[in-house]
Parts: structure tokens; sequence; C-alpha cells
């Protein structure tokens, strides 16, 4: 299965929500309209410029060698036969013989796709950004429900685009990843699904439990390095997080390592503790490289919805927060809120998560996320 269909079908939860809330409002003041013509869009249609596959004609000329892009698939639901004519974009806008139902973009229906969007989790403020430009060029034009959806999966997409940025790797030996985010949040699921990922690329890792705390953190974390193939640095239950990440630095510059991941603390609850701790571990890591640490990746939970774009103005002020990655877009309603988190802070997203396997982080992809949040078929 391609990412983007386990993605779709992991973000079903949001991508249904939004889905059905679009049909509800294209129903609600819409009239079904038979098929147009196919052939040319519409002129109220503007040219998509984020599609990145051309439509392809169904009947290839016959000269045409077996190379270039593939066709556009289509989810086996939206494959029923045209009965006419149309082409596979036809089919994928819903103009394949049966009537369409369309209704005109006024001010209600903005305001019903904001409200949408708000409980999608996008926010107060990037929910209003996006439906005003939705409108742009569409107001008072009827729209069907998957002209709104390409055209929001397009908006969407154009707001992520700036921020989907893989973790930079440095020709600095060993590069040093400072993990931090709340307790719970994924950062040692996400540490050993990196270091993993790293440990196939061939570089070596090696990792740091910052969290000396909580031995069952250090022990899942041990877990996570082992299935990883990762060497894992421990210290006594209740020692100093800060002397355990200089030791970890000794020897992974020693064992020649390429990246050094340090997993942290995330007890906000004392918030000025968990700040004097993540500032001396970043003291104490600058007498070994005073570079240290190359990234700061917040990891934060989907699943907490708006909670999410706090946690990252909290971090901020506890750490020097240089890129996120986001977990548990499985099994939630909220993945909307990334729109909002790079809307608002446009902090490089770095991976996603969207499951507790190994290999359930992938580099964010804006079009392909755009188009499973919206439920635009692909
Ligand atoms: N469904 C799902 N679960 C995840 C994902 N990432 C992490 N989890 C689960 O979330 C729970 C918490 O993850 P941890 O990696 O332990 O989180 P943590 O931030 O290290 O938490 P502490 O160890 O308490 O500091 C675990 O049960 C993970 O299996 C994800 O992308 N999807």
């Amino acid at each position: 299965m391609s990412f983007f269909n386990k993605l779709k079908s992991k973000l079903f939860k949001s991508s249904s929500k939004l889905e059905e809330g679009l049909d509800a409002i294209v129903e609600e003041g819409g009239a079904a309209e038979p098929q147009p013509d196919p052939g040319p869009a519409p002129a109220s249609e503007p040219a998509p410029e984020t599609v990145r596959e051309e439509p392809v004609r169904e009947e290839p000329a016959p000269d045409t060698p077996p190379v270039g892009p593939k066709p556009v698939e289509i989810p086996e639901t939206q494959a029923e036969p045209a009965p006419s004519s149309g082409g596979m974009l036809g089919r994928l806008f819903g103009r394949q013989g049966a009537d369409v139902v369309r209704r005109p973009l006024d001010d209600d229906m903005l305001e019903s796709l904001e409200d949408l969007l708000i409980t999608a989790d996008m926010g107060v403020d990037t929910s209003a950004r996006v439906t005003a430009n939705l409108a742009e060029g569409r107001y008072g034009k009827r729209v069907s429900t998957e002209e709104i959806k390409a055209a929001l999966a397009q908006e969407i997409a154009r707001i992520m685009e700036p921020v989907a940025k893989p973790l930079p790797l440095y020709p600095k030996k060993p590069q040093v990843v400072l993990v931090v985010g709340v307790n719970g949040s994924g950062k040692t699921t996400t540490i050993g699904k990196l270091s993993s990922q790293f440990n196939a690329a061939g570089k070596k890792v090696v990792i740091a439990a910052g969290d000396t705390f909580r031995a069952a953190a250090v022990e899942q974390l041990q877990v996570w390095g082992d299935r990883a193939g990762v060497p894992v640095m421990t210290a006594p239950q209740g020692s100093d997080p800060a002397s355990l990440a200089f030791e970890a630095h000794k020897k992974a510059e020693a064992d020649g390592a390429d990246l050094l991941m340090i997993d942290t603390a995330g007890r906000l609850q004392n918030r000025a503790d968990l700040m004097e701790e993540l500032a001396k571990i970043v003291r104490v890591l600058r007498k070994r490289d005073e570079t240290a640490p190359h990234n700061t990746v917040l990891v934060l939970d989907a699943t907490t919805g708006q909670n999410a774009l706090s946690q990252v103005e909290t971090f901020q002020k506890l750490a020097d927060v240089s890129g996120l990655v986001m977990t548990k877009l499985d099994g939630t309603a909220r993945g909307g809120v990334l729109v909002a988190l790079a809307d608002k802070f446009g902090l490089p997203i770095h991976a996603i998560g969207v499951g507790e396997q190994i290999d359930d982080l992938a580099p964010f992809d804006p079009e392909e996320f755009a188009a499973a949040l919206t439920g635009l078929a692909r």
C-alpha cells in the first residue's frame, strides 16, 4: 500500500469528518444539475496549479510510449464505469453522467465552511483565512463538493508547502538532536522510528535516555533502541540528565556516530524545573561542541488538537525549537491542527507519525496530507 493510501485510510476520521461536512453543506443549499458537457473545465474553475499529474486520456494515442506519468488512481468506490464520456477528470470531479449537486458559494456557505474547518481543528484564524482564499474567484459561482474539496486541498497544500522540511542533516559529527515534548506525546517512539530510518540509511546513531527520572521511559527507549539496532545510553534513575548528555556525546564522538538523539523529560507541571533541566543539558553539551544542539525537535500529539498550539508556545520559551514532528495522526479527527500550526508558527514539520509501528513515520508531504485530510480522490 502506498504511503498516501495508508495515510488516507489512517486519517480516515479527519477526512471523513471534513468530507461528510462538505457534502452536507453543498447539499443543504444546492440542487442537482445534469452533467455538463464533458470537455474543457468551466470557466469558473481556476487552473489547478498544484495538481501534479495531468489528466490522462483514456485512449492513448497508438504511438504513445509506455512511459510518463501514471494515470491518477481512482479508488474503487469512485471507479464505477463512466456511462458515456467525461474522462478521468470527469470521473474525478463527479461528471460521469450522474447529476451533480451544486450550490452557489455565498456568504452562508462560506460561514458553514469556516465552522466546519474550525471543528476540524484548523483554528479560528486559519479557518477564516482559508475560507476567504476559497472565496476568491469563486464567490457567487455554483460549486460541487468535489470542486470545493479540490480547492480546499490546494489551499491547505499552499499553506503547508513552506514548512515541509525533513530533518536537516549536517556534516557535523555527531549531530546532536534534542527531542522535547510533553510526556506521552510520542518522543520515545519518534526517536526509535527516526533512529531506525537513519540506521537503515547507513547513519550511525546513538540514543541518550535523558528522562532519567522515569524508569519506565528509559526501559521503553531501550526497547526501541533494540528494535532500531541502535545503542541507548542510560544513567541511574534520578541522576543528572545533563551529565548523561555529556557522556553520551563523548561516546557518540568516540564511536564516530553521525547522530546523537537525546530524549528529554516532559514534565510541564513544573515548568521552571523543566526549563532549567533543558537549559543545563544545552549548556553542558556546548562544553563539548559549542554549536550543539543542532536540532531541537518538538514532538506533538495530534489528538490534543488546539492544545498543540499552546505547547509550541510553551516549548519555544523553554528551548530553541527548530522543528516539529506530529504524532498520532491516525485515529484522530483533529488532523487539521497541523494546518493551524503551519499557518501560525511556520516551523518546519519534519515528519508525521501515523501509527505505533517502527515504519509508521514518514516525511511530511503537503499535497498528500491535504488530499488525505479533505478526502480528495487522487
Ligand atoms: N497511534 C499512534 N500512537 C503513537 C504514535 N506515536 C506514539 N504513539 C503511542 O503513544 C504512546 C506514548 O508514546 P511515547 O513515545 O512513549 O511518548 P513519550 O513522549 O516518550 O512519553 P513519555 O515516555 O511518557 O515521556 C505510546 O503508547 C506510543 O505507542 C503514532 O504516531 N500513532
